[in-house]
Parts: structure tokens; C-alpha cells; sequence
């Protein structure tokens, strides 16, 4: 997507070199643009542990160029390269589905073609999300078109949470792609983004996307959102998913959850975008069976942001000497989400559904 008007994707390897991978420090925005060139595995583990790059698909995507810079290095340690990257973050699940998907190409590989190999199916993978992630796009604008037809001249509220944009993927997003394509479209759509403590992906990434785009935006504390529904500003919620169960469930950003159930309560369609990477078909429960990540305490006691004067600040914010517990991400329960949005089509969040749309993955 676009940054100043120009095109560009979140990941790419370095037209320079060839070889090295270029992707966004998405810890340094929305106040400066810096994009980082990544040289072997441990730059691309560091990058996703840390949230320099995030989004499930596009960690899943990086982790791919990941085996790929250590295959240029040592095509032995395939294996090893695959369980250390396995292991940088646990709830997405897009990240364990590209490193198998690079083992199933690789391994059977003699290590001398493993490099060429890796880099191919790297990109394949880049290529497929930005392509999915467009589906999903075309997807999802007919939800936005059937609510500006209701209300004609008015605008289409959407709320969104966390950051399912482009940035959270090679190109398009999960939740925002939807958005773009109705923007685009003159539909009049405006966007409550969830600010999403407390790394605030949303008040610092979507309202960065959206305003790059020029899509009508608000940037809401978290607990508003219960509000604006009761209060019919909301007419549709769409958010991206970290993993979604073969029943449904949805792993999500915390406070997802909490948003399904305020949309239930006040009628407001509650909508999950994501791409086949998402889904986790061997599992069936979410609450009980998906790994929530739980991040460091310092990211709830503190808070970074611009000084008046230009400079990146940290602060604490919470009470000194006060432990925090910082779980990152929550499962809303498939009897909360209105429908899926996928590359493939609009479907229910129900296990008959899912393994009609992807028998391949039962
Ligand atoms: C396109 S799905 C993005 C998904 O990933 C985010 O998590 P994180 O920022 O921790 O990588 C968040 O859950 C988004 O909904």
C-alpha cells in the first residue's frame, strides 16, 4: 500500500543485493519510516519477537525469508533454523504454517539447492498473501455496499481493533482491505480504530494506514467501543484473527473479545477476515487449546510516544513498583462472529461451513 504516495509491500527483498530482506521497523512508526535489512535468521527472530514486524500473516511471511537467508548460509541446519523460528511467537498460527510449508519444500532438497529453493517458495508465499489478502478485500466490500445502500448520503461506520491492515500483512490486510476497496470505491466509510492497549497497533498503525490513504478515521480508547454501539455508531465490526479453530473460534488481539460481546448485545454484525493461513483445523476448542501469548509486563506499565519537542519518549505509566500481567491476545467464541471473510467467499463461523470451503484442510 501506500506510504507518501508511493507503492509499497511490508516485506521485499533488497533490490540492491538480492538477497538481504527489507521490511518496515513497525516499532518506530507512526513517527518515523524506517525500513530494516535483515541478514540472517537470528535479525528476522529478533524482528518478530520484538514486533519490529507483526501481523499474522506477514510474521509468517518474514519467518519464510528467514529459513531462506539461513539456507544461503547453512542448508544443514534446516531443521534447527525452522524450530528457532517456530518458536519466536505461539498464538499466530500463519507462522508454524509457513515453516512447514518451507520444510516440505526444502527438506527432501540436497542442501546445495536448498538457498534457490528456499527464496522461491519465500516469495511464493509473499505473493500468495497479497493475494489472498486483495480476495478478502473483494470479499468483504459488499458488507460496506449493503450498508451504504441502506443508508444513503450517510456515513458507513466501521470499527475496527488492533492493526489487520496492510501492515499486518504483505499487502492489502485482512480486516482493512474491505475498507480500502470501498474508499476507493466512493463509498462514504469512516473507521473507529480501537487504539489496542496496550501496544496501541491500533491508534499508532491503522490510524497511520488510514490516514496515508485518506480514509476517514477516529481514533477511540478501547472502552468506548460498547458505547458507540449502544448509541448506533457502529454498523459493522470487522477484525483480523491470529488463528481460527475448525469450529470457528477466533484468536484475536486482547479486547476482541470483549468487542464481540458488545456487539452481540446491541445487534451490530461482527465480522473475522482472514486468510487460509489462518486456520488451524487441528484444533477444536480455542479457549482451552490456543496458546495465548503472554508479552512482558512493561509493555502495560509503560507507554511510548512523541515528546512536543520530536523526541521518543518511554514513560511509566502505571504506579511504581505495581506488577502487570500482559496476555496479548484473547478467543472469541464462533457463536459471537456473525461470518468469515475469506480469499474464497463470505461463510458462517461454523465446522460444517469451514470444511466446505477448505476441504483440502480437513
Ligand atoms: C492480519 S491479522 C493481524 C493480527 O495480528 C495482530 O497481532 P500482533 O500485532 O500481536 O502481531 C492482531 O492480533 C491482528 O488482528
Amino acid at each position: 500500500m501506500r506510504i507518501n504516495g508511493v507503492w509499497h509491500r511490508s516485506l521485499r527483498v533488497d533490490e540492491q543485493d538480492g538477497w538481504s530482506v527489507r521490511i518496515l521497523d513497525q516499532t518506530r512508526l507512526p513517527w518515523e519510516v524506517v525500513w530494516l535489512r535483515l541478514t540472517d535468521e537470528n535479525e528476522v527472530a529478533h524482528a518478530i519477537r520484538t514486533m519490529q514486524t507483526r501481523g499474522a500473516p506477514l510474521i509468517g511471511a518474514t519467518a519464510a525469508y528467514g529459513v531462506a537467508l539461513a539456507m544461503r548460509r547453512e542448508p544443514a541446519a534446516l531443521e534447527a533454523v525452522c524450530a528457532m523460528l517456530a518458536e519466536t511467537r505461539p498464538t499466530a498460527i500463519n507462522l508454524r504454517w509457513a515453516i512447514e510449508r518451507m520444510l516440505a519444500a526444502l527438506r527432501n532438497l540436497p542442501p546445495a539447492d536448498r538457498a534457490a529453493a528456499a527464496y522461491a517458495e519465500a516469495a511464493a508465499i509473499a505473493d500468495d498473501d497479497a493475494a489472498t489478502c486483495e480476495a478478502i478485500g473483494r470479499n468483504g466490500l459488499p458488507l460496506l455496499q449493503e450498508i451504504a445502500a441502506r443508508k444513503p448520503g450517510e456515513r458507513v461506520n466501521v470499527l475496527t481493533h488492533c492493526n489487520a491492515g496492510w501492515l499486518a500483512t504483505v499487502d492489502w490486510g485482512t480486516a482493512l482491505a474491505p475498507i480500502y476497496m470501498a474508499h476507493d470505491a466512493g463509498i462514504p466509510v469512516h473507521v473507529w480504530v480501537d487504539e489496542t492497549r496496550p501496544r496501541n497497533q491500533g491508534a499508532a498503525l491503522t490510524a497511520f494506514e488510514l490516514g496515508a490513504h485518506g480514509v476517514p478515521h477516529t481514533v477511540v480508547a478501547d472502552n468506548a467501543g460498547g458505547h458507540l454501539m449502544q448509541h448506533g455508531q457502529v454498523d459493522i465490526v470487522i477484525v483480523g484473527t491470529d488463528r481460527v479453530t475448525r469450529t470457528g473460534d477466533v484468536a484475536n488481539k486482547i479486547g476482541t473479545y470483549l468487542k464481540a460481546l458488545a456487539a452481540r448485545d446491541n445487534g451490530v454484525p461482527f465480522w473475522v477476515a482472514l486468510p487460509h493461513s489462518t486456520l488451524d483445523l487441528r484444533v477444536a476448542d480455542g479457549v482451552r487449546e490456543i496458546p495465548i501469548e503472554e508479552r512482558s509486563q512493561a509493555e502495560v506499565t509503560d507507554l511510548t510516544g512523541r515528546t512536543a519537542d520530536g523526541r521518543i519518549e518511554t514513560i511509566r505509566v502505571a504506579a511504581a513498583g505495581s506488577p502487570a500481567a500482559n496476555p496479548a491476545f484473547d478467543v472469541t467464541p464462533a457463536r459471537l462472529v456473525t461470518g468469515l471473510i475469506t480469499e474464497r467467499g463470505r461463510i458462517p463461523a461454523t465446522e460444517a461451513a469451514i470444511a466446505a470451503m477448505y476441504p483440502e484442510k480437513a
